[in-house]
């Protein structure tokens, strides 16, 4: 895929006070965030948390209830060339069961005045060159999935948007994936992915925004969107474990074991563990700080969020 020759047009998607209601249900409320190019942003919520409704009102395959949602400052309803501007993955059932994926491709790109040479490009590109003349009703999920994001980057769009890409991907398909969208990011283009997966999430993504019932809970870096929910702890191992836990104690550190022989000693500092085992003779054999992760800050925040969904379900 060659580079975005319109960097300087910034095709961020912008999100403005938008509200989408169905029925009494409010899916949307009043949300609003940016995301610009350049960068991998991850789009994280819980169940029904409303954004696959938010990505649908961005490409206007549904109007919202109040507010807009734009890309590069329009409305997708009046993009000339849509599928230039933003290519999106939101169904991965949408193609034809008994067209092959070639002509599934073939056709989307005749009618939308892209050249026809890009087909075989994205093929190529999602692996799916050998199977292109196999009906997609042969296609496994994982082959459905890289279909789905073929047809997304088939206009060359600025802007990708994609619900649950790695749905059904194998481990390489995971890691190529993982490759792609830092690709597509590195090539200035701006990159929505959604996803459950927190570890493949902290994997790809740069920037988070967080939906909770419909509202933004967070648009943070994904650094500190860890570091302002998980608390810092040092990571120990040693050959002498009683001697470990009776020094830590006595300086007033809970430490705790794991089944696999390392400790952690939350709220403490790399260099003050590291002075005090020293200090008292205690061998360590491993002594590193322990990140957060993003599944424990995502649970931190969406604690209250998941617990109001799973209450309301049961009334
Ligand atoms: N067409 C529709 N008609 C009625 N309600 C809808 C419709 N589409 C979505 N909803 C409701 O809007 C809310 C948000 O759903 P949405 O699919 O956007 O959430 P999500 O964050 O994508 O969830 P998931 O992670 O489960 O895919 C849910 O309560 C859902 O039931």
């Amino acid at each position: 895929m060659g580079p975005v020759h319109h960097a300087d047009a910034m095709t961020s998607i912008d999100v403005r006070d938008l509200t989408k209601e169905y029925g009494t249900r409010r899916a949307v409320d009043d949300l609003t965030f940016t995301v610009p190019p350049g960068r991998v942003t991850g789009f994280l919520g819980p169940n029904g948390a409303g954004k696959s409704t938010t990505m649908r009102l961005v490409l206007g395959l549904d109007h919202p209830t109040s507010g807009a949602a734009a890309l590069g400052g329009r409305p997708y309803a009046s993009l000339r060339e849509p599928l230039r501007t933003v290519g999106a993955l939101l169904d991965p059932g949408a193609a034809l069961g008994s067209r092959t994926g070639r002509d599934h491709l073939r056709i989307l790109a005749a009618t939308h005045r892209i050249p026809d040479r890009r087909v075989a490009e994205v093929l190529e590109e999602t692996g799916l060159a050998p199977a292109a003349r196999r009906r997609v009703r042969t296609y496994s999920l994982g082959m459905r999935q890289r279909l789905g994001i073929a047809a997304a980057l088939l206009g060359d769009p600025e802007v990708v948007m994609l619900d649950e890409p790695s749905n059904g991907l194998d481990p390489e398909g995971i890691v190529w994936i993982r490759g792609l969208l830092r690709r597509l990011a590195d090539e200035g283009r701006t990159v929505l992915v959604s996803s459950h997966l927190m570890n493949e999430t902290a994997s790809f993504a740069d920037h988070l925004v967080v939906l909770g019932r419909g509202r933004l809970l967070a648009d943070t870096s994904l650094r500190e969107f860890i570091d302002a929910r998980v608390r810092p702890a040092v990571r120990v191992r040693t050959s002498d474990p009683d001697a470990l836990e009776n020094v830590l104690a006595r300086h007033g550190h809970q430490a705790v074991r794991h089944p696999d022989g390392h400790w952690t000693v939350p709220d403490a500092r790399l260099d003050d563990i590291g002075r005090l085992a020293s200090a008292e003779g205690v061998p360590l054999l491993e002594l590193a700080a322990a990140e957060g992760t993003l599944e424990q800050a995502y649970l931190d925040l969406t604690a209250a969020e998941t617990e109001f969904v799973t209450q309301s379900q049961e009334a």
